[in-house]
């Protein structure tokens, strides 16, 4: 019996709003990023993703998404400007239960004995009752369809498995904005297929980066092309990333499917 806890009825019971008096899930003032031995990585980025966006993030190797992911948690410190989530700042450092983020390998993400240890990690953490980690972690399983690998140790799993339970990790905080680092990479089809329905029927904000660039375009309803450390393009995903001058210009291709369908325009 999962009742109160069903984490998607929770989320949905807060719907998102996009008024002009909601904060944004994100806001970024004037971010910029250097490490000391890369400087420039991000340059002077403004933007706000507003609550309940599925926001795709794109652009070559080495171009900063994963950086800018940490910004956004607080693990990484701006090198000048700010970020701010649902209207208050991110003090680096400090745990912010209302952000959630699935890293880019799941093995960065799980290392108890079993998956149910792995999933209700983060909730015991947060001081809750056994009841209540009990039943997030029971709700997160079955939103991730991970119930029957409840008792396996969390590194005999394929890797499909490894990251629906990273997920499943991550929900049971009851994030309200979720950040995907390269979700589908190394999934077969079945795998990925599963991940985007999961996606599609979520109802928080996200935020996801990918070069499985169909993947953006069947979960996501914006996205942004980052180019040498700023924002290239900014918009629908179809309409931005049909653009191949812009495309080729930040190290990408249009998608296949979107070639076939301008050709077959008449
Ligand atoms: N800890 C670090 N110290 C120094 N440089 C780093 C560090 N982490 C990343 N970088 C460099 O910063 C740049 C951005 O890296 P980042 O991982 O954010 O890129 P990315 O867009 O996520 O790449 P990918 O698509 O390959 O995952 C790269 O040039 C990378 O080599």
């Amino acid at each position: 019996m999962i009742g109160e806890t069903d984490i998607n009825a929770i989320l949905k019971s807060q719907p998102p709003t996009r008024s002009a008096m909601a904060p944004a899930a994100i806001a970024l003032a004037n971010l910029s990023f250097s490490y000391p031995d890369k400087p420039n990585v991000l340059h002077d980025l403004n933007l706000d993703i507003h609550q309940g966006e599925r926001v795709g993030i794109v652009g070559y190797n080495g171009c900063g998404k994963t950086t800018l992911f940490m910004l956004v948690c607080g693990v990484l410190t701006p090198s000048t400007g700010s970020v701010a989530l649902l209207g208050e700042p991110v003090a680096p450092g400090r745990f912010r239960p209302d952000i959630g983020l699935v890293f880019q390998n799941p093995d960065d993400q799980l290392f108890s004995a079993t998956v149910w240890e792995d999933v209700a990690f983060a909730p015991e953490n947060m001081g809750l009752s056994p009841e209540e980690v009990e039943a997030r972690v029971r709700s997160a399983m079955q939103l991730t369809g991970t119930e029957a690998l409840h008792q396996r140790p969390p590194h005999h799993l394929s890797g499909g498995e490894k990251r629906m339970v990273a997920i499943a990790g991550v929900l049971a905080m009851l994030p309200q904005v979720m950040i995907y680092d390269e979700p589908t990479a190394n999934l077969d089809l079945r795998a990925r297929r599963r991940l985007i329905r999961f996606l599609q029927s979520s109802p928080q904000t996200f935020l996801t980066s990918s070069h499985d660039l169909e993947f953006i375009l069947e979960v996501c309803d914006r996205v942004i092309v980052l180019n040498e450390g700023r924002i290239a393009a900014d918009g629908d995903p179809a309409q931005v990333m049909r653009d191949r001058v812009l495309m080729e210009a930040s190290g990408l291709e249009v998608p296949h499917s979107l070639t076939h369908t301008h050709r077959s325009e008449p």
